[in-house]
């Protein structure tokens, strides 16, 4: 990148976003929240429907700050074809862990980063996990706990949900909302982190 470093502007709502940055080094100069349509169109599978996002979020943002880097994601859970909702009522959550019980499911986020020159720069990271099969006092527990509201799936893996995890292959940020190799390696590419 030549000339002076823009700002980094975060498309996201997303708390977690900004503490997974915060873990190697990273402070978006602003966080620009989007408002967008997250429902999946008919048929749409789980890769497309996250890329999709992540590039819907990425523009809403860079149509307010055009001249800042922006960097946008989507995390979606999915069981085979099947989307899993982002809980909101607990009985969601409940038919979320009921389907994800002791099978193996995948977690994909969508990543853009929308630079000022008009490049779109797309990564799409996926990871394997598989839970243990949950007894039905483990998913009371769990749900009683909350920590299922608001998220992809139905479950946060940087939480108590942890406990279930007998197997995860790839990254484990990109669970949590951000792969961090990916986004770091995207941010090294146009210089803006040194390589
Ligand atoms: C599977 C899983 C998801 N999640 C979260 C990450 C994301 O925040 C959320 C998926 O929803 P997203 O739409 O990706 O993100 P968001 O709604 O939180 O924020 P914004 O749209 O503004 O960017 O689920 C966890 O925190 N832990 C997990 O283990």
């Amino acid at each position: 990148m030549t000339g002076p470093r823009p700002p980094l502007v975060l498309a996201s709502a997303s708390p977690r976003r900004l503490d997974l940055l915060a873990r190697i080094g990273i402070a978006p100069d602003r966080v620009v929240p989007t408002d967008i349509d997250e429902t999946p169109y008919g048929g749409e599978l789980p890769r497309p429907h996250a890329a999709r996002l992540a590039l819907a979020k990425a523009e809403a943002a860079a149509a307010v700050e055009p001249e800042a880097l922006v960097l946008a994601a989507d995390t979606v859970v999915a069981v085979g074809r099947r989307i899993l909702p982002k809980a909101e009522t607990e009985e969601q959550a409940r038919a979320c862990l009921d389907l994800i019980s002791g099978r193996r499911h995948r977690v994909m986020t969508g990543v853009v980063l929308a630079l000022p020159d008009g490049r779109r720069l797309k990564r799409l990271v996926e990871t394997a996990v598989t839970f243990q099969r949950l007894t039905g006092q483990q998913v009371a527990d769990y749900l009683a706990i909350g920590e299922w509201r608001g998220k992809a799936g139905g479950y946060a893996i940087q939480g108590h949900a942890e406990a279930f995890v007998r197997f995860l292959s790839g990254s484990h940020s990109n669970v949590v909302g951000l792969p961090l190799f990916e986004t770091a390696q995207l941010l090294r590419g146009i210089g803006w982190l040194r390589p």
